[in-house]
């Protein structure tokens, strides 16, 4: 769906930001970009974004090449929502929020009114179409957030550390909508330090360090060698780690813990 290969880019052309970048994300998949604080995911994100663009190298979307496309054509194509969703809600109302990026898009007024039901539908916000978006509290704002970015019906959505700031109710409400909205066919892109959700959700995993891409693969294969996940600033999801301290095969969630132990008769379930 999304192929970028031999991408690099500077801010200053003195340091190079991103060197090397090959990757492709697939469609239907939910794939993570993860990487300690300073090696690239938000470049790389507005990257693809078109907010900026590549000195070398290419990106192809559904084959087409879109390298040096602007934020105005692939917002088309990708949503994108931010990890601070005070940074992205501006309208008076939910209902204005949601329906700003289909009318910029040029979608007819039909078209509109059934997004706008489809998407507060879908992120469980029919009940909050009249308030202010200012007004309504973090978990909320960030599932309007998502609302907003689905409503212009994206082929990719990119997720900037969704659950930051989150209580577990809310946190387990996103994570819920994500899978769901993966389930019915949308493509993900997350970018997280939390190693437990990439563990949990996503297919495949991109690893930055210093702007090169250190790893691209299944979460599973980095997680089970402890040493490089470390050397790469990422901890050991928790399910990883206890399935290591009781002597399983490598677990990725608690409910894999949990059918390995059943297998077991030395560990009580
Ligand atoms: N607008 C900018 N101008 C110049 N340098 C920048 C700019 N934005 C980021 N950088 C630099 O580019 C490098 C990559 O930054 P980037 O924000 O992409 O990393 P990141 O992995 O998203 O970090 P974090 O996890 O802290 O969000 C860093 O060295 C950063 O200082």
């Amino acid at each position: 769906m999304l192929k970028l290969k031999d991408i690099a880019f500077s801010y200053d052309r003195k340091h190079k930001t991103l060197t090397d970048i090959s990757l492709t994300i697939r469609q239907g998949e939910i794939i993570a970009l993860a990487g300690r604080n300073g090696s690239g995911k938000t470049t790389l994100t507005r990257l693809i974004m078109g907010l900026i663009n590549a000195d070398a190298g290419s990106i192809k979307m559904n084959g087409q090449d879109v390298t040096n496309c602007q934020a105005a054509d692939m917002a088309k194509h990708i949503g994108y929502v931010f990890q601070n969703p005070d940074r992205q809600l501006f309208a008076s109302t939910v209902r204005e929020e949601i329906i700003y990026g289909p009318m910029q898009l040029g979608f007819t007024k039909k078209e509109i009114e059934l997004q706008l039901e489809v998407v507060l539908e879908a992120t469980d916000l029919t009940a909050f179409a009249e308030w202010a978006p200012q007004t309504l509290p973090r978990g909320i704002k960030q599932r309007l957030s998502i609302a907003s970015a689905l409503a212009a019906q994206p082929q990719l959505l990119i997720l900037d550390e969704p659950t930051t700031g989150q209580d577990c109710r809310e946190r387990t409400k996103l994570l819920r909508l994500m899978r769901k909205l993966n389930l019915e066919g949308l493509t993900i892109l997350i970018v997280s330090h939390d190693m437990d959700i990439i563990a949990e959700h996503a297919k495949t995993m991109i690893v930055l360090e210093n702007g090169k891409i250190k790893f691209n693969g299944a979460p599973k294969e980095l997680f089970a060698n402890e040493k490089k996940t470390v050397e790469l600033g990422l901890e050991v999801p928790e399910a990883v780690r206890i399935s290591h301290d009781l002597g399983l095969d490598i677990c990725m969630t608690p409910a894999d813990i949990y059918q390995k132990m059943q297998g077991r008769r030395d560990l009580h379930v």
